[in-house]
């Protein structure tokens, strides 16, 4: 079985597409097994991507993080499959379907944009000590759950000590959380730090977490309601912004895609 190696801003993915019969296998279980860094592929999730429609373009997307539970929303998957199915398909704009919830997708030359459903937003959901300092995190619901917390400097934060801290907090059982650490670097930017449930690790970005870091700090008044430079790890900035039409709800997401090699499952 042939599949795409692939990131999103350095949120690195396994994409199946085109599966024909194989369609119904029990992917949970694979993507613990491919995601694996040192016994297979190697990845933070599985995604597997299936064409509905053709005209217009409509595809079923599901992701799997690296641990077999499933994504309701992952931002940068849903970059990744768009990517795809404009290489496969020729496809500049179509629907993507994650989890039940349609997300639109345009893809141009140098970055691909999928809208991200924003829910309940909750202003100080917990406090955690971050190096002796109490800190407020607030908690975003972008397709799926994250919280976000202010801090002046993400560099001086262990990320994935605190992250594992919050991600099993009592009061967000049982479902956990993802969870963000903001810095504001200036007019219109961020940085950002997210450690990430199912990867139970820090990844280099998350799309679903910029569009929560980006709400959480509008909220907060650290930035306006127009288009946001997210700082990754990775070096390749993500950019939110409110959608036109429904700017309180739905957000774009958007920044590059690299297809970093192809190979066949043994
Ligand atoms: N990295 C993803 C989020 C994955 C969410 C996943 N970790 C979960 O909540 O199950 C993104 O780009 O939006």
């Amino acid at each position: 079985m042939r599949f795409r190696k692939i990131h999103g801003a350095g949120n690195d993915f396994i994409l199946l597409s085109n599966l024909g019969l194989d369609y119904d296998n029990d992917w949970s279980k694979e993507a613990e097994r491919l995601c694996a860094r040192r016994t297979g592929v190697g990845a933070d999730g599985l995604v597997i991507s299936r064409l509905i429609n053709d005209s217009p373009a409509v595809l079923e997307v599901a992701c799997f993080n690296a641990d077999s539970s499933v994504a309701t929303m992952c931002g940068n998957a849903l970059r990744c499959s768009a990517w795809a199915a404009h290489r496969d398909h020729g496809f500049q704009q179509m629907s993507l379907r994650m989890a039940g919830v349609v997300h639109e997708a345009v893809v141009s030359d140098e970055s691909v944009w999928v809208t991200a459903e924003v829910g309940a937003v909750l202003p100080r959901r917990l406090q955690a000590v971050i190096n002796g300092r109490p800190t407020w995190f607030d908690s975003a619901h972008t397709g799926t759950e994250h919280v976000v917390a202010i801090v002046d400097d993400v560099d001086a934060i262990d990320a994935v000590m605190v992250g594992r801290l919050v991600r099993h907090h009592i009061d967000l059982a049982p479902l956990g959380t993802n969870v963000n650490f903001v810095q504001s670097t200036g007019q219109q930017a961020l940085k950002l730090r997210t450690y990430e449930r199912g990867v139970e690790a820090e990844t280099l970005s998350c799309g679903s977490g910029a569009v929560a870091a980006v709400v959480v700090a509008t909220m907060r008044g650290l930035v306006a309601r127009r288009a946001v430079t997210v700082h990754n790890r990775a070096g390749e900035p993500l950019t939110v912004r409110p959608h036109d039409a429904r700017p309180n709800r739905t957000h774009w997401v958007g920044g590059p895609v690299t297809h970093t090699f192809e190979g066949v499952l043994a």
